[in-house]
């Protein structure tokens, strides 16, 4: 079901937590919530489930206003029909797994053949259907965390709140995670709310991404197009692009404007930047740096020496410290250049087209 947040502000105290939020999540929809530690992610989360009562604002959840500051509508959480499932997984160990999914159901006393069906189903989604009668002290984290996925799941609800569920799992079961989870909301079609700090998560999970920073959305878009199109350096900066530097303008030249990067002797060519910047900081993402022994002569070649590799399996990172400059991350695909050692001279070349120049912060 759709959700729609509509000029909510929260505030603890006289600090202000949200502040003039408006978001709409469309139906079957999952948006990703991303931000540093604090932004605000989680108090959002919590005024959509009822738990905190905004200060300002509406917030309607299908056709039902489920708050409304104004009108003092307050629809306490139990009947709102909204899913959570947290970093901690809240699953009683001394319970099986059914009897863990199934309490909400008996919570709500429907029948018991209704109750066998509905889990039965449920645990068939999350990949748990031949552990219905294992007690869940005898789970995984991983497991545990499927556990709470079904118990959120079981009661149907219209929209589905999630919050850095998979953040105590190791890495490979993230990943592994990431993937089911979201292979499960968009077999559902599940509204979703998903809150992160790590980038790669929100960037593999979201239909959109909502950026926050200090209670305000920054950015709200698809993925790909806010990591390919940041509105600021510190967007980028937060989306992995780990070469950004502060510059200066130093007029145009063939193929674009030139930039000068503060304390460095070296210039870098962008295209396509708006004129009057506030503090202009270029960004270059690692994957769009090529390295090769000679320059390639399509407006930027930097001479380096390589500091740093890293062999990441499907791809080499390395460190270049360019030739009275800053250090550059590049990040080399597998089998696309020959690998190279530390020590060794190298050009580092990037296309205009690949520098974005953006002002350091956007204010909303
Ligand atoms: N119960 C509370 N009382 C007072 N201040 C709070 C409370 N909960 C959150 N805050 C403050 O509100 C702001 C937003 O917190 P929130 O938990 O929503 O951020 P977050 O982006 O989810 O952070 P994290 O990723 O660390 O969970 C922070 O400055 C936080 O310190």
């Amino acid at each position: 079901m759709k959700v729609q947040l509509e000029n909510i502000t929260l505030a603890y105290g006289g600090a202000v937590a949200i502040d003039d939020l408006d978001i709409t999540v469309e139906d079957g929809e999952s948006l990703v919530l991303l931000g540093k530690s604090g932004c605000g992610k989680t108090s959002t989360m919590r005024c959509v489930a009822g738990l905190e009562t905004p200060t300002r604002g509406r917030i309607t959840i299908g056709d039902t206003v489920v708050f409304d500051a104004e009108r003092g509508v307050a629809v306490p959480p139990n009947r709102r029909n909204v899913g959570m499932v947290f970093q901690s997984y809240a699953v009683w160990p001394h319970r099986t797994i059914f009897q863990n999914v199934a309490f909400p159901l008996r919570q709500q006393k429907l029948p018991k053949d209704e109750i066998r069906q509905r889990v039965a189903e449920t645990l068939e989604i999350v990949g748990l259907a031949e552990f219905a009668d294992r007690g869940a002290s005898l789970l995984s984290g991983g497991q545990m965390q499927r556990v709470a996925l079904a118990r959120s799941l079981v009661m149907r609800p219209s929209v589905l709140l999630l919050d850095e569920p998979l953040s105590n799992l190791d890495a490979r079961l993230r990943d592994r995670l990431r993937l089911e989870l979201r292979e499960i909301q968009q077999r559902l079609n599940l509204t979703c709310v998903y809150v992160t700090h790590d980038q790669s998560e929100a960037l593999a999970l979201a239909d959109r991404i909502a950026l926050m920073q200090g209670g305000r959305i920054v950015q709200i878009d698809r993925p790909e197009r806010i990591y390919e199109n940041p509105c600021s350096a510190s967007v980028a900066d937060f989306l992995g692009v780990s070469n950004v530097f502060s510059c200066v303008p130093r007029g145009t030249a063939e193929g674009g404007s030139l930039f000068g990067l503060t304390g460095h002797d070296v210039e870098v060519l962008a295209q396509d930047v708006p004129g009057d910047l506030d503090a202009p900081k270029a960004c270059i993402r690692p994957e769009d740096i090529r390295l090769s022994g000679d320059p390639l002569r399509d407006g930027n070649d930097w001479l380096g020496r390589v500091e740093v590799v890293a062999y990441q399996g499907a791809s080499v990172r390395y460190r270049v410290a360019l030739k009275g400059g800053p250090e550059l991350d590049a990040v080399v695909g597998k089998g696309t250049a020959p690998l190279l050692e530390v020590g060794a001279q190298v050009w580092a070349s990037a296309a205009p087209s690949a520098v974005q120049v953006l002002p350091s912060e956007v204010r909303t």
